[in-house]
């Protein structure tokens, strides 16, 4: 047989999933809006849904969930059946066995979506069918309704009540069951229309409304290869595909009423369970027993169930607020149905806890009733009677709840045996009862404890205060990611399982690429007085002058022409960075030691044409012969030393432990006048040092009349005495690295040769102060967005969001309405004031994304590029740090 290829490849390479789960979110309808409810949910990716209402109850609830796929309100169901069910169900075609099902609470658009996955389905496969000339088709079409566990013929008038048999070739079979062959288009809407019609009279005539009810719509396939087959032309294949329409699964958990309704959710809730149950056991690749016989649902859908088959299903959500709790349940139906072991499990954990809580509860009310309703000698018979009567029917309803719990209560099992919990220390283990006083519970050492409804791993158990954990350090912190359990929960990345120890954490956040994990006390980072620039190297590494400091470690050699130095330079300025990325510590220049030099400084000293001073190159070369002052040797002692001393004293420097024997020398050399610690002030004695000591007169001396603008040597004592200082201040402002200012002042002596040195450090140290200064103030900046953001993203409403909107232009169609509207809100404002207002408005946005974004992530929410302060670059920083967070 030809299989379907190219883009309609379907599950022949064993790879596909067998379970494909999407949620379909629909849009507001009119009576929502007329009743001003708020639109609680938002599709952030095409796989992640996420609740922007969850801050009161966040500790209960993840609020962002990843599934397969997931679609806005906008999104068409051509694509919805494209993405989430095409694959499915053309896989009958190739003689596997599938199903579609949507699953979600009354009027969450089942049926609207069922409706239009039928016909595009059927309508490709009619399609497939005229394409194919080597195989003759059947196509048979069947349709039942099963409501209270009755089963319904949906193409017959008789609603008579249908048999399951179990044929020991076909399995379970619908006894009697009206199966039409299928013609052509026209036919099959006349026959869904048929299945609609009746539908809505079994509503009256049982008074229900269909959402109590399942619908399936049943198309067997047959093919046998024909004349024109090149191969086997005996072979015959046979396959169904199953589009059902669940119940509404508000029933499955609404068993609080009591008789009629009772019953009906009681149903409804074994075979919604039942099915999650199967799916489950089926997404795992389980071999032990699959409870298909628990309700006639799965039963009759199992052949479509196991083994090869394929499974889609497609959650259907309201985004009303209304429908929150419902719209939870519904999500993790199908974080279950996808074996989610991440937050979103221990929710269903919490789920399936408070419903067996509910139900023993239930039971217990019936019970006591039970108790009052005891007959009395003084009752009369009639009375007596129908308290019998009532007695029995409550015993009855006791036991369909005791059944209810237990199943429920084997699930939960199942779900703390498959995380490794051991079972008896459920509390009902070893008692037998279930008091439920701590139903959203913590697992510590292995059993459920505390308040809240999960927690950290922490030495193999939970802990904690929050959703998710977060693994620092390999081990896993409490409190510091304390709302991670708002990040995406993947299903398909993250199946882990979150009682051992993984590698990773189960969040999906991940730090910027320089980011090193850090003592969990400075989370608290933003809480302290730390400056920017102490905030910029302990998160995001060293500034612009890394480089100094990296040079620093770099070997000095000794020169030997200063016109060769400049050449030097330029060369060495373009190989630095190969060098740098080989870790070559190498030899070089000591002017090397000056990286970030600035292109127009280079041209400018090379057009000057330049020439050092004599005492530069001798200091350089280690000459004491250059110095009047039989103490120079001993003062300049960088150059008096090997060079594997230099080397040993430049690494020290760049560790900001300058302690060497240098200083013990200098120390003693002058009365302790030499300190070389990297103080400032030590600096300054060096450089009055050497003024004190004569270098500066004596080359002023020996330069006389050759001073700088005619050799006024008054004045040039005046400018180098302002431009050192100049140059200390700017260098402690920029962190210069100590060891080049040793070098600088080593080198220059005051002589007036050397102002253009003093002139290019001068620029050199203003550029850098400047870009330190704005890539600082941008971060401060951006910070305090952030910070204002935090406090304030819990008071925007989504009619504020939607009439910015409208303000800013923002088309009504796109996906990406709140991206686009935050850009605008960024690139939009120029001042600071704007900024603090737009502020607010951002604020929401990111608290929209993920409300619970603790202080780092907030930080790489709003983090700033190292070079662009501008918003743009802000913007587009936060973007980035967005889709770090695959938001
Ligand atoms: N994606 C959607 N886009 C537009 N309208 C929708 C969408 N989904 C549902 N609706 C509308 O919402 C209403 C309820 O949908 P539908 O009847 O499919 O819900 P349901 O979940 O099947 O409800 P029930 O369980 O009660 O049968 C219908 O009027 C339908 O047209």
């Amino acid at each position: 047989m030809e299989s379907i290829n190219g883009d309609e490849m379907i599950f022949d390479d064993g790879q596909e999933e067998k379970i494909f789960v999407s949620v379909r979110l629909r849009p507001m309808n009119a009576k929502e809006i007329a009743k001003n409810d708020s639109c609680d949910w938002e599709c952030i990716s095409n796989n992640t849904i996420v609740c922007k209402n969850a801050l009161t109850e966040r500790s209960m609830h993840s609020n962002a969930y990843t599934f397969d796929r997931v679609y806005g309100g906008e999104i068409g169901t051509k694509q919805v059946y494209e993405e989430g069910a095409k694959r499915v169900a053309l896989a009958a075609l190739n003689g596997i066995n599938s199903s579609i099902f949507a699953y979600g609470q009354t009027s969450s658009g089942k049926t609207y979506t069922m409706t239009g996955i039928t016909q595009y389905a059927i309508s490709d496969i009619f399609d497939h069918i005229n394409k194919q000339v080597d195989r003759d088709f059947v196509l048979k079409f069947s349709a039942i309704e099963i409501y209270n566990e009755c089963v319904r013929d949906l193409l017959s008038a008789d609603g008579t009540p249908l048999r399951l048999l179990d044929d020991p070739e076909k399995g379970t079979i619908v006894d009697k069951l009206t199966e039409i062959q299928l013609e052509e288009w026209t036919h099959l809407m006349e026959l869904l229309a048929v299945c609609e019609a009746q539908r809505k009279i079994g509503e009256t005539s049982l008074n229900e409304m269909s959402s109590r009810s399942h619908q399936i719509i049943r198309l067997t396939i047959e093919s046998t290869a024909n004349e024109f087959s090149v191969i086997d032309s005996a072979s015959t294949l046979t396959a169904t595909v199953n589009f059902v329409d669940l119940a509404g699964s508000e029933r499955a958990s609404q068993t609080k009423s009591a008789g009629k309704r009772l019953k009906e959710g009681g149903h409804i809730n074994r075979s919604l369970l039942t099915l999650g149950t199967v799916v489950r056991k089926l997404g795992k690749g389980r071999n032990g027993h699959i409870p298909y016989r628990d309700s006639k649902l799965t039963r009759i859908l199992q052949n479509s169930l196991g083994g090869n088959a394929r499974t889609a299903i497609i959650c259907t959500l309201s985004p009303a607020h209304t429908h929150l709790e419902q719209s939870r349940n519904t999500l993790l139906f199908a974080a279950c149905a996808k074996d989610v072991r991440t937050s979103a499990q221990v929710n269903i954990v919490m789920s399936e806890k408070a419903l067996v809580k509910q139900l023993q509860r239930e039971m217990t009310r019936l019970e006591n009733e039970l108790k009052n309703m005891s007959t009395s000698t003084n009752d009369s018979e009639a009375i007596i009677k129908e308290k019998e009567q009532h007695i029995q029917k409550m015993e009855q309803e006791v036991k369909d709840l005791t059944q209810e719990r237990d199943l429920a209560r084997s699930r939960l099992e199942e779900i703390l045996r498959a995380a490794g919990v051991d079972q008896n220390l459920l509390p009902w283990a070893d008692s037998g009862s279930w008091d439920g006083s701590s139903a959203p519970g913590h697992l510590r050492s292995g059993s459920w404890d505390g308040s809240l409804a999960s927690g950290h791993l922490r030495s193999g158990s939970w802990d904690g205060n929050s959703a998710s954990g977060h693994l620092r350090n390999g081990s896993w912190d409490e409190h510091s990611m304390s709302d991670t359990s708002e990040l995406a929960v993947n299903t398909s990345d993250v199946a882990v399982n979150p009682l051992l120890p993984s590698t990773a954490s189960v969040n999906t956040y991940s730090f910027p690429k320089n980011h090193k994990l850090r003592n969990p006390n400075e989370d608290h980072y933003v809480f302290d007085n730390i400056t920017p620039r102490d905030f910029m190297n302990q998160y995001f590494g060293p500034g612009p002058t890394h480089d100094w400091e990296k040079a620093s470690q770099k070997q000095p050699r000794t020169r030997t022409s200063s016109v060769d130095s400049f050449k030097e330079l330029e060369e060495v300025n373009e190989k630095d960075e190969a060098e740098d990325n080989e870790g070559n510590l190498g030899n070089s220049h000591v002017d090397d030691q000056i990286p970030c030099m600035l292109t127009e400084d280079v041209a400018c000293l090379k057009t000057q044409n330049l020439t050092r001073s004599t005492s530069c190159s001798a200091v350089i070369e280690g000459d004491p012969s250059s110095y009047d002052d039989p103490a120079s040797e001993k003062n300049v002692v960088v150059e008096s030393k090997s060079d594997s001393d230099i080397k040993r004293l430049c690494r020290q420097d760049s560790q900001s432990s300058f302690k060497s024997v240098d200083e013990k020398e200098m120390q003693q050399d002058d009365g302790g006048i030499f300190d070389l610690s990297p103080s400032s002030r030590t600096l300054e004695k060096v450089m009055e040092y050497d003024i004190r000591r004569g270098a500066y007169r004596d080359s002023l001396v020996k330069n006389r009349g050759k001073g700088i603008e005619g050799g006024d040597e008054k004045e040039w004592g005046l400018v180098f005495e302002e431009q050192r200082r100049k140059i200390i201040q700017l260098w402690n402002e920029c962190n210069i690295p100590l060891l080049h200012r040793t070098y600088f002042l080593l080198l220059i002596k005051g002589d007036p040769s050397d102002s253009v040195y003093i002139e290019v450090e001068l620029r050199r140290l203003s550029f850098l102060r400047q870009t330190l200064d704005d890539v600082a103030s941008a971060r401060a900046l951006t910070l305090e967005r952030a910070m204002l953001s935090r406090k304030l993203l819990s008071k925007m409403t989504s009619g504020e969001r939607e009439s910015l909107f409208v303000k800013w232009g923002i088309d009504l169609e796109s996906r990406n309405r709140r991206f686009q509207l935050a850009q605008l809100l960024w690139t939009k404002t120029d001042d600071f004031e704007h900024i603090k207002e737009s502020a607010d408005i951002v604020a929401k946005l990111v608290g929209f994304v993920a409300p619970n974004t603790t202080p780092m992530e907030l930080f790489a929410l709003s983090v700033a590029p190292k070079q662009e302060p501008q918003g743009g670059g802000i913007f587009s920083s936060w973007r980035n740090a967005l889709s770090l967070l695959r938001y």
